[in-house]
């Protein structure tokens, strides 16, 4: 199966979600309480994946809510410089500010990151700063399940999907799950299976699908006969440095292997893999060669610093695959 785009689109993807701020630790190998410097990157799930899709050359655009302050600008000023379309970035004129991401490299197996996410301006994009003619410009809408954390931007988030669903832009929810932002596990469950069986494809961990379907220890194979019986056509379940699984409508099975890297730490992985994926499927690659661009670029961005700025280029994940093959 070949998943297939309207190719008269003007971009390739906007995102819907955050764009926030990465403070990185810059001493790495010591808890973060030993942490004096933090180096400052563009964050966010969809921020990021955006910047890599931008990267890797494709038109990429973004609908978000910034704070008016130092941090709200940094965001919409590096996200403009890269390439990406800010006409659809709100600034938050209610006092909300920019969530914030501190991150601690202890070794390169463990890592772990701090979110400050109160009143984060994110989360107050209203339905109303939707616009149906930008998203109708475009070849997918890239959802981030932490959107739909709480309201007003739960409602933006459905808003949008519908909009997308309604002018065949292809939705592919990245189920991106960040337990801070939630009032509790439950919730996350019915708002997540609400645009999951929405969606046209969705990507997320083992372990977010679990969230999803609100159990322990799920299987791909009962994860996939549920999301079949509805709306998507494309179903991506990561297991971190065992690879990942993609599964299509049609039947079709095929894994992708983690690539051998020098892990400086493991967060950015996830965005990297899926901005890279769906590079490779609006470029008409097939499946397999789409899961190992996914694989590859999330094994270069675990060998450096940031999961935005350490973006791959084409050229760098091509010739990651092809030392491979
Ligand atoms: N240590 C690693 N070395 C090489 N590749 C890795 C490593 N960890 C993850 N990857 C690659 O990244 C992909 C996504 O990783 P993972 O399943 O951890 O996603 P994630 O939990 O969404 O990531 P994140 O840590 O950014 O939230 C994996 O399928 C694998 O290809
Ligand atoms: O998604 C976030 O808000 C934080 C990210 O920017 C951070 O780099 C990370 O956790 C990536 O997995």
């Amino acid at each position: 199966m070949k998943f297939e785009f309207n190719q008269d689109r003007e971009f390739d993807m906007i995102a819907i979600g955050r764009a926030c701020i990465d403070l990185n630790a810059a001493d790495y190998n010591c808890p973060m309480e030993e942490t004096m410097t933090f180096t400052k990157y563009v964050g966010g799930s969809p921020a990021n994946i955006v910047i890599g899709a931008c990267k890797l050359g494709l038109k990429t655009g973004f609908i978000g809510k910034i704070s008016d302050d130092q941090h709200g600008r940094f965001i919409e000023k590096y996200m403009s410089d890269a390439g990406i379309d800010t006409s659809n970035i709100v600034v938050d004129k209610e006092g909300h500010k920019s969530g914030l991401t501190f991150t601690e490299i202890k070794s390169p197996e463990d890592c772990s990151i701090l979110m400050y996410r109160e009143e984060v301006a994110d989360l107050y994009l209203k339905p109303s700063e939707i616009n149906e003619d930008y998203i109708r410009r475009a070849k997918i809408l890239l959802v981030s399940g932490t959107a739909l954390a709480k309201s007003p931007s739960r409602e933006a988030v459905l808003k949008a999907v519908a909009l997308a669903k309604k002018n065949e832009v292809k939705v592919v929810f990245e189920l991106d799950y960040r337990p801070y932002s939630w009032a509790s596990a439950e919730e996350t469950a019915v708002y997540y299976s609400l645009v999951a069986e929405q969606a046209d494809a969705v990507i997320g961990t083992r372990d977010e699908y679990d969230v999803m379907e609100n159990r322990f220890n799920g299987k791909n194979e009962e994860t996939i006969e549920y999301l079949f019986k509805h709306s998507p056509e494309l179903i991506v379940i990561k297991h971190g440095v065992e690879g990942s699984f993609a599964y299509t409508k049609s039947g079709e099975t095929f894994r992708g292997q983690a690539y051998k890297t020098k892990v400086l730490k493991t967060f950015g992985a996830g965005d990297s893999y899926a901005s890279a994926f769906l590079y490779a499927l609006v470029k008409g690659k097939g499946i397999d060669t789409a899961l190992k661009f996914g694989s590859a670029s999330a094994a270069i961005v675990v060998s450096k610093h940031s999961s935005s700025e350490a973006m791959p280029n084409v050229e760098e994940i091509e010739e990651l695959i092809s030392v491979n093959a």
